[in-house]
């Protein structure tokens, strides 16, 4: 990260190898979650794209978001913290730019919004613009986005490799136009395309077509955000969007939390028992952490809103089930941990698309369980866990921050759970550990929502502490 430009802050944090903490007795806890990764980098680039500046209030700040913040600032845009707002971190200030500014190389770490959302802008740079990412993150699927940008006018130099890194040769337009994409292996080429299609020269027809298309929330959820700052997205039919050439309005947005990252926290009701409620929950939501209220009640757990609070009761049971998580492929490694505690096996399917996130999650899921005694089975689209008495070990986080949430999920009802790199979690949710220790230790206040301040007085119990 370029420290001089922008840094998420938030001081010291457990990073590397990280005991992940037993529940003695029932949970009882009242939490707020950071802002949403997928809302933050949306509008950071909307805003960026827009007629004038925008405020963004209750931002995520964690490695993702400062991806996207330095990716924008290297192409000119504006960016201020405004200093003391917000309860997780300063409310942020864009000021766009227009062109884009070139001659600049752009490190996407591990952030897939950022590949996918920032691709689509490059070509509006006067000049070369080189996408770069973290290591582990160059074998993420671009080929299709490589090709969908071609196909609309933006001149990409990949070394023939349809994949990161690449170099766009930006013109400061980019024409537009009907392009046909298969975007089965990720919804991000969709939205990507989408954010960026209203200053496109003559706007965008996109078609997907291909094998199925995952994450519609994330979809919807740029298509929302297009709206909010009137542009309007017509879809046809299924598979198929037009965006018109026309200004993006200036808006000051408020972003939700991160309901895929509070999934941790209200699943840890149903394997220790007890009752965890997430404050400040969205009454509608495009995110797929949506959905959760559904499938925590189709696994046993009682659910509740109340006081704009999600709340999810367990102990009674985890029950085994069939699931399709297409729509929200993102909740797997949360509900596999759920899975291996039930009373039956579980199938999660629709799937096959997430062996391209952060690492192949399903072979690092059902390799990881079976090192604890586990077992579970790899299918075509899917993963069928079977439950069977875990023990301790080594979790192995595979760089990916779910792939850390999830074994401290396990450990919570398994002795002996070590994390190797519990850092990864900052990638969306740099005060994992803390919450984490908090929701466990009772350090949560069940009628309020101060989580930052109770969960940073037990943050060293557990871990090295090392700059985060
Ligand atoms: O647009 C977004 O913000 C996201 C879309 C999804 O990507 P895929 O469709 O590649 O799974 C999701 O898994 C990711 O965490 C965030
Ligand atoms: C798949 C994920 O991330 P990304 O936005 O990098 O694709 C994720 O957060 O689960």
């Amino acid at each position: 990260m370029n420290a001089d430009r922008y840094s998420h802050d938030g001081g010291p944090r457990p990073r590397g190898r990280w005991s992940a903490p037993v529940a003695d007795g029932p949970l009882r806890a009242a939490l707020a979650v950071p802002g949403s990764k997928s809302l933050t980098n949306r509008e950071l680039i909307l805003a960026a794209l827009a007629e004038g500046p925008s405020i963004l209030s209750a931002p995520l700040h964690s490695d993702d978001s400062a991806r996207m913040i330095e990716a924008l600032q290297a192409l000119g845009v504006g960016i201020e913290r405004l200093e003391g707002s917000g309860h997780f971190g300063d409310d942020l200030e864009v000021t766009p730019v227009w062109p884009l500014r070139g001659g600049t190389e752009i490190d996407c770490g591990q952030a897939g919004t950022v590949m996918r959302f920032v691709a689509g802008l490059a070509g509006f740079a006067r000049g070369d613009v080189t996408l770069t990412a973290h290591e582990s993150a160059l074998h993420r699927p671009m080929g299709a986005m490589i090709k969908a940008l071609r196909d609309v006018g933006v001149d990409i130099d990949d070394g023939g490799h349809w994949s990161l890194p690449f170099t766009v040769r930006g013109r400061g337009h980019t024409r537009g136009g009907e392009v046909t994409i298969d975007a089965s292996a990720s919804s991000q080429f969709v939205s990507g395309l989408l954010l960026a299609a209203p200053r496109f020269d003559v706007g965008l027809h996109l078609i997907h077509s291909g094998g199925r298309l995952p994450s519609q929330p994330h979809i919807d959820m740029t298509i929302e955000s297009l709206g909010h700052r009137g542009v309007h997205v017509e879809r046809p039919a299924p598979g198929e969007w037009v965006v018109p050439a026309g200004p993006v309005r200036a808006k000051d947005i408020a972003i939700e939390p991160d309901l895929s990252n509070a999934a941790p926290f209200l699943a840890a009701a149903m394997i220790a028992g007890g009752t965890v409620s997430i404050t400040g929950w969205p009454v509608h939501s495009t995110q797929p952490g949506a959905m959760l209220g559904d499938i925590l009640s189709l696994m046993g757990a009682r659910v509740s809103r109340r006081g704009g609070a999600m709340i999810v009761t367990g102990g009674a049971g985890i029950t085994g089930v069939d699931l399709d998580l297409s729509a929200a492929g993102e909740l797997t490694p949360t509900i596999f941990a759920l899975a291996a505690f039930a009373d039956a096996p579980t199938t999660l399917y629709g799937i096959g698309h997430i062996r391209g996130h952060e690492t192949d999650r399903i072979a690092a899921l059902i390799g990881e369980l079976r090192g604890l005694g586990g077992e579970a089975h790899e299918l075509e689209d899917g993963i069928r866990i079977v439950p069977r008495p875990l023990h301790g070990g080594t979790w192995h986080a595979h760089g990916d921050h779910r792939m850390a949430t999830t074994g401290a999920l396990l450990g919570l009802a398994v002795p002996g759970v070590e994390i190797d790199d519990i850092g990864t979690t900052a990638k969306t949710l740099p005060e994992f550990p803390e919450l984490w220790l908090g929701l466990v230790e009772g350090a949560h206040d069940t009628g309020h929502a101060d989580a930052a301040g109770t969960a940073s007085r037990s943050s060293a119990a557990h871990a090295e502490e090392a700059p985060a």
